[in-house]
């Protein structure tokens, strides 16, 4: 489908674009009260997700109030253990859960590597929205990293201090490394159902790869977005952007960088000119501006978009987006703010 706006693709793709391309992670959700609203309707997250008509209509609600430059599908990061036969829902308050949580070996060993029909609502849901969008602006698709998701599947949910999944990594490595590979496999076959949709880029949360030290970083998670950008390649899927995004795990970059992903998802705590300097001219940089900038005057977003643009510098390859995603109880206001000082300070 031809685009009417591909500014992101061709800042992921390194190519000169008349200004900085923006989308915000997590941009659809909960600060939306029109996202509250269908939220509502559903009753649970995962009929959200799973109709078809709602999803698209929840991804395309923050294109309607803001000029964002992309989409991105709106799923979760755990579809696949859900697919995988865990079962996943959420507690109010209390963040996702399985019902069917991994207890033992033998769970891990019995696990399906499902494949893209398994998940069909996502593909389903990818579909009507690339067709609902009309060429508008790209749709993102995207799933967890193996380690990511690796950490819910074993902690039975979010965690603090990972000790479950730590100890499976030190005391069981290859037990960790089967799941991993399942998971590798599993993500590769979802990314390729994702793009046959209509997803014109992927990107890859590794929202936890910074809890590791480097060197396990490298082992537990690197390596396996290694196997997840080399299998696309693999099959035929080259020239679709791959983003890869592990937040706190800037002293990885440069590996990052040469894992031939078109780009690079950047938390806050970088400059992002030091990121540039690590990654040269290999990929992309996205981000980075800190979420909690949100919070401010609007004053002050305006300048910290502006220091964030200045020190990428002019040069092409930078998507503008925050470190991390957006917060329930942001004021969708300050996203028009942020969203407008992008465009005012990047116009060449
Ligand atoms: C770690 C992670 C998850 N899910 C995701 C990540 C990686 C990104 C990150 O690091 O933030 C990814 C994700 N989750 C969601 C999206 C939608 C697309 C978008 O960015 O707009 C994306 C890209 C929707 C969602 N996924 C979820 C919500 C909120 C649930 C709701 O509306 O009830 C949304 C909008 C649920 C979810 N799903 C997850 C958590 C921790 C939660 C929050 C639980 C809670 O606070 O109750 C796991």
């Amino acid at each position: 489908m031809k685009l009417e706006n591909d500014l992101y693709l061709r800042a992921l793709r390194r190519e000169n674009t008349e200004r900085t391309p923006v989308w915000l992670m997590r941009q659809a959700g909960r600060y939306l009260p029109e996202y509250r609203k269908v939220r509502a309707e559903a009753g649970d997250f995962m009929t959200l997700a799973s109709t078809p008509e709602m999803a698209c209509e929840v991804t395309i609600q923050p294109l309607e109030r803001f000029p964002l430059d992309a989409a991105i599908i709106f799923s979760d990061i755990l579809t696949i253990p859900d697919a995988m036969g865990l079962e996943l829902y959420f507690e109010p308050g209390e963040g996702p859960r399985f019902n069917n949580p991994i207890t033992d070996e033998a769970d891990i060993k019995a696990l399906p590597v499902p494949d893209a029909d398994d998940l069909q609502y996502v593909m389903d849901a990818i579909s009507l929205t690339t067709r609902t969008l009309n060429g508008r602006v790209p749709l993102i698709g995207f799933s967890g990293s193996p380690w990511t998701l690796l950490t819910y599947m074993i902690e039975n949910g979010g965690s603090k201090t990972y000790a479950k999944s730590k100890a499976l990594l030190y005391k069981s490595p290859e037990l960790a490394h089967l799941l991993l590979d399942k998971l590798s496999r599993s993500i590769i076959k979802y990314l390729i159902g994702q793009i046959q949709s209509g997803a014109s880029a992927v990107q890859i949360f590794d929202s936890w790869g910074g809890v590791l030290s480097p060197a396990d970083f490298q082992t537990f998670s690197l390596h396996y977005m290694q196997q997840i950008v080399d299998g696309l390649k693999q099959a035929g899927f080259a020239d679709t952007p791959v983003v890869l995004f592990s937040k706190g795990a800037n002293q990885s970059l440069t590996a990052m960088s040469e894992t031939g992903c078109h780009g690079l998802g950047l938390d806050w705590t970088i400059n992002i000119d030091v990121a540039k300097t690590l990654t040269g001219d290999r990929v992309a940089l996205q981000g980075n501006l800190d979420p909690a900038t949100l919070y401010a005057p609007d004053a002050y977003i305006d300048q910290a978009v502006k220091q964030v643009l200045d020190a990428y510098g002019p040069g092409p390859g930078h998507v503008f987006n925050l470190g991390h995603g957006m917060q329930p109880d942001m004021d969708p206001d300050k996203v028009a703010v942020l969203v407008d000082a992008v465009r005012r300070h990047s116009s060449r």
